[in-house]
């Protein structure tokens, strides 16, 4: 419970129409989570403007409205503030009203179009394994602690994480590291609260239907380490062609990592192969079991931030060398023969794909054959589909496009956008199948000894979203079932 006075602290308002000292039970974006005694925050989203239902979160309780736009016809014994942005208000006065936690404990924020899952559980079991309880909001999973909640977003709603930053706080986490979505930081979800850190891993092509262009994506990921406050670090990727834009303007203390170049955290790759990488860190020469060069960064930034936050650099290698990554990330199914090898991945994006596919060329020994599957999402990012697709006939032997979470789109229409991309030299190592299950059992059917089999794209999920329903689908199960029906 606090009063509307203070839940608005820090919020620009233009009016207010009623008492700001009434008491407020919740607070909620949502009309139809509103319960008595809440304060409704009407958004304009980008699919409906919920000025609308003000009226109806007042029937359901509400007790104050926060709005840009005031009705015209006022409830009286209800309390409205008037401000200009809404999502920036709503984010303010969930991180007020569930306590301001972020400014007692240690909170990493991760951003990038690829790595922010491995980055952010990298850090979560590195301070877990350092002895402190932490707190993880993922793609994959939230955890606090040992208690694993699921997640819905990469980041949430601000309502949602301001209440799941504060659950964490009460059961004693002291750091907590999330990622960072583009959206997110676009629609103001992470406004208010307190960074001790920011990590940017890469930008490349994804999410333009939503950003428009890539200038603008740019912008957006930017404008996360412009609002840094000067207590926080903040640590880049040197070696990103728009590593040190990320931290041009921001006044966090900056360091930056490479393999290429100068910078304040360095690593060399001495071995990369399928038992792991092994890496010189500052003059140390550790083996991890991680895989392929994009792991070597992500080592690396979990390393930069680690001592960025005191910790000693023996203890911290020790126990990175012994972690494994995110799930339904370069995750291995040998066949129960030990013939084939294959591996699930959520490359989603071009840039992704080509990571994962370049360094299972770079690991194959000899005659093997490299079979990707491969779908594209539906209502997402469509200038993806033709690169990924190239991207796919590039480093593999055989190709079989197929679906991921087609959505609300035709699935087969997805499909011929990707089959755009195939260059007509490789039109005869392509095959389209719909049905994902066919698509992987195919990819089985059609392996010899020693092959290896890339299920991109889905990674941890565990569904399939064709037209509003998600159905259970698990890339890992499919192979595996289809590994044992085929006895290769
Ligand atoms: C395009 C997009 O990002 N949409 C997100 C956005 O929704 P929106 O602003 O469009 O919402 P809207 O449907 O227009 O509704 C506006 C407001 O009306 C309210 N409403 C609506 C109906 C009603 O009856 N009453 C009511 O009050 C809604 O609660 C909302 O506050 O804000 C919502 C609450 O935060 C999100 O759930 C929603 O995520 C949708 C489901 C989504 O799929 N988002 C994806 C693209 C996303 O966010 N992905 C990133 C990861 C991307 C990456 O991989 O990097 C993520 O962080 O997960
Ligand atoms: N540092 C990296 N650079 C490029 N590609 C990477 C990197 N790390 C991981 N990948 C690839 O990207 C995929 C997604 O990795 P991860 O889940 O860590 O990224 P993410 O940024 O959290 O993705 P999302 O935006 O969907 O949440 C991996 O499965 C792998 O194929
Ligand atoms: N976080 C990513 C996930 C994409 C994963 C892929 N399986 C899909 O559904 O498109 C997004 O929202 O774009
Ligand atoms: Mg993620």
């Amino acid at each position: 419970m606090a009063s509307f006075q203070e839940i608005l602290y820090k919020v620009k308002l233009q009016k207010i129409v009623g008492d700001t000292s009434v008491q407020l039970l919740s607070v909620e974006t949502d009309s139809r989570k509103v319960k008595p005694g809440t304060c409704f925050i009407a958004v304009k989203g980008t699919v409906t403007d919920s000025h609308q239902y003000i009226g109806t979160a007042i029937e359901n309780g509400a007790i104050a409205i926060v709005c840009e736009d005031i009705p015209k016809i006022l409830n009286e014994d209800v309390h409205y503030a008037v401000v200009s942005d809404s999502a920036e208000a709503a984010a303010i006065m969930a991180h007020n009203f569930y306590g301001r936690i972020t400014e007692k404990i240690a909170l990493i924020g991760v951003t990038g179009t690829n790595g922010k899952t491995t980055v952010a559980t990298l850090l979560f079991k590195l301070f877990t394994a350092l002895g402190n309880k932490c707190g993880l909001i993922s793609t994959v999973q939230n955890v606090i602690g040992e208690e694993i909640l699921p997640s819905t977003h990469t980041t949430p709603d601000p309502v949602s994480l301001n209440a799941l930053i504060s659950k964490m706080y009460s059961l004693g986490c002291t750091h907590i590291f999330m990622e960072v979505s583009s959206h997110a930081i676009h629609q103001h979800r992470i406004d208010g609260l307190q960074f001790k850190g920011g990590i940017f891993t890469n930008i490349t092509h994804d999410h333009l239907d939503y950003h428009k262009t890539f200038d603008e994506y740019i912008r957006v990921k930017k404008s996360f380490f412009d609002a840094l406050p000067s207590s926080a670090f903040a640590i880049s990727n040197a070696d990103d062609k728009r590593g040190s834009i990320m931290l041009q303007n921001t006044k966090a203390r900056k360091y930056m990592y490479s393999l290429k170049t100068l910078a304040d955290f360095r690593a060399k790759i001495i071995e990369d192969s399928l038992l792991g990488l092994e890496l010189m860190i500052d003059d140390v020469e550790v083996h991890f079991r991680l895989i392929g060069t994009f792991n070597a960064y992500n080592i690396l930034a979990v390393y930069a931030a680690a001592m960025c936050m005191g910790e000693e650099k023996a203890k911290v290698l020790q126990i990175l060398s012994n972690t494994t990554g995110a799930e339904g990330r370069f995750e291995y199914i040998v066949s129960p023969n030990e013939k084939v090898v294959g591996i699930v991945d959520y490359a989603h994006t071009p840039d992704a794909l080509l990571n994962v596919l370049a360094t299972i060329k770079n690991l194959r020994k000899g005659e093997q054959n490299i079979i990707t599957v491969v779908g594209c999402g539906g209502d997402r990012d469509k200038t993806k589909r033709p690169e990924m697709a190239e991207v796919a006939c590039e480093y593999s032997d055989k190709i079989i496009f197929t679906s991921d979470n087609p959505r609300s789109e035709d699935p087969q229409e997805i499909i011929k956008e990707m089959e755009k991309g195939v260059p007509i030299v490789a039109r005869k190592k392509c095959l389209s199948i719909t049905d994902r299950k066919e698509a992987i059992k195919t990819a089985v059917s059609l392996s010899k000894k020693e092959d290896i089999i890339l299920v991109a794209g889905k990674g941890h999920e565990k569904y399939q979203e064709t037209k509003g329903v998600k159905k259970h689908f698990d890339d890992k199960e499919v192979l595996a079932e289809m590994f044992h029906l085929m006895e290769k």
